[in-house]
């Protein structure tokens, strides 16, 4: 059988678009998943994204990492799908859509510019050397000295299967502070175990992290991630975090067929 699919990308965090709205997908398929996925054997990305139908709302998220294992939230890849709701005709610039962790607004901006809005935050385990909190995927958020040369690879793996996480596991971003409203990320992801270019929950863990650690009094954060440039905004009320919004670029790349 031949598939249609469509390849997106939000600041290098990229994915493979899937409309199944007639629910054609065989979602069981982890060992498919992941082959869409290989940047050799298949198409290539960090992760695939249904479009489906849902009652309440535009349309429902179903995320895959590249490992072919659903998980929970991904921000650049919700931004992403907004797009593509978009590029379909599903919806018209403004949308709520349903994902693994609630209902999301989102808005289609000029310039391929879209604003999630994610969960509130209430959650921020502070501990000596890093920071553990949940945007709807779990991040582990470290300070680092020198990000430019740091090997997020090996040092993320060891924290993400080390004795903190457990099975479950974590994402890791390592951190570094370039001026008061300006943070520089990169991330190692679950389920893609390797750094990605960029991870939307995971700037927005960063930015959430480093007010709530008092590396920053702003509620508005510029990320530099490794493929470009996300900003944060939320408002705190105690130690609430809400009105959250991940605000970048998210670009169609190709479509095409592939046989399954
Ligand atoms: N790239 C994503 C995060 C995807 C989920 C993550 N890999 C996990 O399994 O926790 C993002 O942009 O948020």
């Amino acid at each position: 059988m031949q598939i249609e699919f469509y390849k997106y990308q939000g600041t290098g965090n990229d994915f493979v678009m899937i409309d199944n709205r007639s629910e054609f997908f065989p979602k069981e398929d982890i060992k498919l998943i992941e082959r869409l996925c290989d940047r050799r054997f298949g198409i290539g990305a960090d992760g695939l994204i249904l479009l489906e139908n849902d009652g309440e709302t535009d349309f429902r998220m179903v995320y895959y990492n590249s490992d072919g294992n659903q998980s929970s939230m991904c921000g650049n890849g919700g931004r992403c799908l907004v797009a593509f709701a978009n590029q379909l005709g599903v919806i018209d610039n403004k949308t709520t859509f349903i994902a693994t962790d609630g209902l999301h607004h989102a808005s289609v901006g000029d310039d391929a510019i879209i604003s999630l809005q994610m969960i509130d935050v209430d959650q921020v385990q502070k501990n000596d050397s890093y920071t553990f909190l949940n945007t709807g995927s779990p991040h582990h958020v470290q300070i680092v000295e020198d990000l430019e040369h740091y090997n997020v690879k090996d040092n993320g793996a060891a924290i993400r299967y080390g004795e903190l996480y457990g099975e479950k596991g974590s994402n890791i971003n390592f951190v570094k502070k370039v001026d008061d409203s300006t943070f520089s990320l990169r991330t190692y992801e679950r389920g893609v175990e390797d750094e990605t270019l960029a991870c939307g929950t995971g700037a927005t863990a960063v930015a959430i992290a480093m007010n709530a650690i008092g590396q920053t009094d702003q509620t508005s954060i510029n990320l530099n991630v490794e493929g470009g440039k996300l900003i944060v905004s939320f408002d705190k009320l105690g130690e609430h975090f809400t009105n959250v919004f991940l605000t970048g670029p998210a670009k169609f790349v190709f479509k095409g067929t592939i046989g399954i």
